[in-house]
């Protein structure tokens, strides 16, 4: 087990940089390919709103004009119009529904596949939280969903309704329509600042809050110890905090609400007497006093929205921050070589582009002082595209090694240069890119077979996905699946043998294709044949010019490494090719005699189809 676990923090908080309307900006960038269709669903809201007005309206002029017992014929527009508007805004809506969460739906599935792929690429502790990803990855990435679909297109719709009403009243009275322009703006403007302003804070301290009680349930469920000891006490106390929080987001909204309808009476109230005053027939007053009413719940509208954003700012934050921050591995391998596991890939034969030279340099740790050091001054060269692995006993250091590579583990002395550059101060964003892998503990999310590979690119397409995950044999698996690439593997990987997950793992890793790929036991929990093959066909998957760094505790399918290491109590006790550790005494040489004849006997005892 590596160090490096996170502290049992919070859920990591939005940095002032990226806040409010920012944070919005950035969210929205990433709508404008579905532009066109969230306009559409805008203008079909509006329609909706003011199908509704105009139906009110309209109805009202007809009750009102037949106490007055008219012939039917003056009736009959009416009525038609009546019927039309109560159909069509049914209409509308259903359209506008359709298209609204059809553009948005396409948008969120992007966002989520980026926070995914941030999310995986991230080697800060806080981030990697179980439960802080799930919060990010659900709650967060939904208040993008809320932000146009109870925002962004009933916000514009409402004020574009609004405004419609106002010209409406105009033609019958312009008096009239000023004091309903006056109401308007109070329930649309004014109102929606105030529910701002009343509610910005708390509802600022929600989000995070929910992230962190996501990661203290996940830690519980899994039985942390720190939660257990000391954990639980703060835990209850941010479920405490958070209840008081939204206690009081419910009670400054419905302050708010009864605001609202007093503004509407009032303005209904006024725009009478005005009417009145104004010599406005007893018909028509009446058609001014419903579509005010009307109108006035329009704008109020804009007031949820509001309110609704203010409790979506530290989401979106917090998404904003991870989409601007250290992004995800690449789209694709480094710029030159084949996709992993394309045919081009497969046969080694793309154009090379040369990942780092790596370098460890009298690379010591230590993860007690005086205890002895898991990795005592070790030196490795790691040239561009070398095939490197790392033997030993257990307990030896190798994961230890590998985790200094990826910068999970701080050397204590020594360090590790990536064409010269130390691992430790080279460029957070970057390191992802350069190396990742298969590490020890590889995480599989409940999600389906193809979002745990596409974690590894996003945007690999199907034929990518099938040499991936035919290199790490699992293909044959996936196709005997009824849902196929769908097919959901439960929580960690739960409905998944060992092998299996362990498989999916390394397709993934596969799949993003890092220019050093480190893979740590890629062959763990396989029998020897499939081991074998597995890790055949994974190396002849990487990209020529990509280095390997494996570490495995068979010896079996390394004759075609460039180098073999064995690490024995941390120090490099023997190196050289497969075929030079053999024919000397030594670690190397008992341990595959060892292997050979346990795996000779296994073999022996398999039954043969
Ligand atoms: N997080 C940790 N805290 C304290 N000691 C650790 C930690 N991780 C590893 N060690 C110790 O460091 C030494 C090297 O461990 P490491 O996991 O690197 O060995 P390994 O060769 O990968 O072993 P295995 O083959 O069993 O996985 C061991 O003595 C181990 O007990």
């Amino acid at each position: 087990m590596l160090p490096g676990g996170p502290a049992p923090t919070a859920a990591v908080p939005a940095t002032g940089a990226t806040t409010g309307a920012r944070a919005e900006r950035t969210v929205l960038r990433l709508a404008r390919p579905y532009l066109g269709r969230l306009v559409g669903a805008g203008l079909l809201a509006a329609a909706t709103e003011f199908a509704g007005l105009a139906l009110m309206a309209t109805a009202t002029w007809l009750l009102m004009s037949a106490a007055g017992r008219p012939t039917l014929d003056r009736l009959t527009v009416a009525i038609v119009a009546v019927r039309a508007l109560a159909v069509s805004r049914g209409v509308f809506r259903y359209t506008e529904r359709l298209a609204g969460h059809d553009a948005v739906l396409r948008m969120i599935t992007d966002v989520r596949a980026r926070v995914f792929a941030t999310l995986a690429a991230r080697r800060d502790g806080a981030a990697q939280r179980t439960g802080d990803a799930l919060s990010r990855l659900v709650s967060d990435v939904e208040a993008v969903q809320d932000l146009l679909l109870r925002v962004l297109v009933p916000g514009a719709a409402a004020a574009l309704v609004s405004l419609l009403a106002v010209g409406g009243a105009a033609l019958i009275s312009p008096p009239a329509a000023g004091v309903l322009a006056v109401g308007v703006l109070v329930a649309g403007v004014a109102l929606p600042a105030l529910a701002t302003g009343l509610t910005r804070r708390a509802a600022d301290e929600v989000a995070p809050l929910r992230g962190a009680l996501a990661v203290d349930a996940v830690d519980l469920t899994h039985g942390a110890a720190d939660l257990a000891a000391f954990g639980a006490a703060s835990a209850e106390g941010r479920a405490r905090r958070l209840a008081r929080l939204e206690r009081r987001l419910a009670a400054a909204g419905f302050a708010v609400d009864a605001a609202g309808v007093l503004i509407s009476g009032l303005t209904a109230a006024a725009v009478v007497a005005v009417a009145l005053r104004a010599g406005v027939g007893a018909v028509l007053v009446g058609v001014l006093a419903v579509g005010t009413l009307a109108a006035v719940e329009i704008a109020l509208a804009l007031v949820g929205a509001a309110r609704q954003r203010a409790q979506l700012r530290a989401g979106l934050a917090r998404v904003a921050a991870l989409l601007t921050g250290p992004g995800p591995a690449p789209a694709g391998p480094v710029a030159g070589t084949p996709a992993a596991g394309t045919p081009a890939a497969a046969g080694r034969t793309g154009a090379v582009a040369a990942g780092p030279d790596v370098r460890f340099d009298g690379v010591t740790v230590r993860y007690r002082a005086g205890a002895a050091p898991a990795l005592d001054g070790v030196d490795l060269d790691l040239p561009a595209g070398r095939r490197v692995a790392v033997v030993g006993p257990s307990g030896a250091g190798k994961s230890t090694l590998a985790g200094v590579l990826t910068g999970a583990v701080r050397p204590d002395a020594g360090r590790v240069t990536l064409d010269g550059t130390d691992v430790a101060g080279y460029p957070p964003e970057e390191l992802p890119r350069m190396i990742g892998g298969l590490l020890a503990e590889a995480y599989v999310f409940h999600a389906s077979v193809r979002e745990n590979l596409l974690l590894g690119r996003p945007g690999a397409d199907e034929a990518e996905l099938t040499a991936a995950t035919r290199a790490a044999g699992l293909l044959d698996w996936v196709r005997d699946q009824p849902a196929g690439w769908d097919t959901v593997v439960g929580e960690q990987g739960g409905q998944l043998s060992g092998g299996q997950r362990q498989r999916l793992a390394l397709a993934r890793a596969l799949l993003a294709a890092p220019a050093v790929l480190v893979l740590d036991e890629p062959t763990e929990g396989l029998d020897p044949a499939a081991a074998d093959a597995v890790l055949a066909s994974a190396l002849a998957a990487t990209p020529a010019g990509h280095s390997v760094l494996l570490i495995s505790h068979r010896l079996s399918g390394l004759a075609e490494l460039d180098e073999i290491v064995v690490l024995d109590a941390g120090r490099v006790v023997q190196r050289g090719r497969h075929a030079d550790l053999v024919a000397q005494p030594g670690w190397y040489r008992d341990q595959w005699l060892l292997q050979e004849a346990a795996e000779r006997g296994y073999l022996a005892l398999t039954p043969t189809p």
